[in-house]
């Protein structure tokens, strides 16, 4: 697992937590907010617009969780290769709203094994900044009913308790690979106080990298 600063002067930061937690709409608002202050950003999500990536989504319904971890683990690669890399080795800022701590978590909601997952996903570079969203889980469930669901992850009521618990797990373990990381409870925070966070977690991110390179 990769853990040095990208060339260029890049940083790859990945949004991700339960399904309605806000990462979209942060993925959004930090994106613009950053572009206004004069950087360069790319915005993207996993799964991916690419062909494995479509494949994986078109498939979450139908197929098993052994299947689409393989699947949602190979976009993650090329993902990587064909998208994320050469735009931080250009130097922009790369946010990912969902990433390896999805790959970590998803599909233990379909009984597979978390070591099993770790090792799918282990080779994919570590995030430079990890924003690790959290809820209650009465106020997720809300977002997700006004919003609406799209899959079967979506429509399982008791899974996202257990997301969150999961995602705090993934949260710890990519921290010992090297990620910053920022757990944002968006319980009693509006989207915009999530972002104006967000925007300070990014920044100090930048400092401490811009110290390391003069270092
Ligand atoms: N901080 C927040 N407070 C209240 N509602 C929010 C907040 N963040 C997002 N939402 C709303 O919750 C719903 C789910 O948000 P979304 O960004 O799509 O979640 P995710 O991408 O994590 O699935 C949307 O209707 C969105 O407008
Ligand atoms: C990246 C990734 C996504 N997924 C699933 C989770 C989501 O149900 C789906 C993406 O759907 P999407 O509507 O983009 O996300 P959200 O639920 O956050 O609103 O893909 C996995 O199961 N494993 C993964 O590794």
């Amino acid at each position: 697992m990769t853990t040095t600063p990208p060339a260029g002067g890049g940083m790859f930061i990945a949004v991700d937590g339960p399904s309605g937690v806000g990462k979209s709409t942060l993925t959004r608002a930090l994106t613009i907010q950053l572009g206004q202050d004069g950087h360069t950003v790319h915005r993207t999500a996993e799964p991916s617009g690419g062909p494995i990536g479509t494949l994986a989504r078109g498939m979450t319904n139908t197929a098993d969780g052994l299947t689409l971890a393989c699947l949602y683990a190979a976009d993650r690669y090329y993902h990587l290769a064909h998208e994320i890399e050469p735009r931080l080795a250009a130097g922009a800022i790369v946010i990912t709203d969902r990433y390896i701590a999805s790959g970590l978590v998803m599909q233990r909601l379909d009984d597979v094994d978390p070591e099993l997952l770790w090792a799918l996903n282990k080779r994919a570079r570590t995030p430079d900044l990890l924003l690790s969203l959290t809820a209650d889980d009465d106020v997720i469930r809300r977002r997700l009913t006004r919003r609406g669901t799209h899959n079967r992850y979506q429509d399982q009521h008791t899974s996202s308790r257990d997301e969150a618990t999961w995602h705090k797990e993934a949260a710890e373990h990519l921290a010992a690979t090297g990620a910053v990381v920022h757990a944002i409870d968006t319980t009693h925070l509006s989207a915009n106080a999530v972002t104006a966070l967000a925007h300070r977690h990014v920044y100090d991110a930048l400092a401490a990298q811009e110290e390391d390179t003069a270092a």
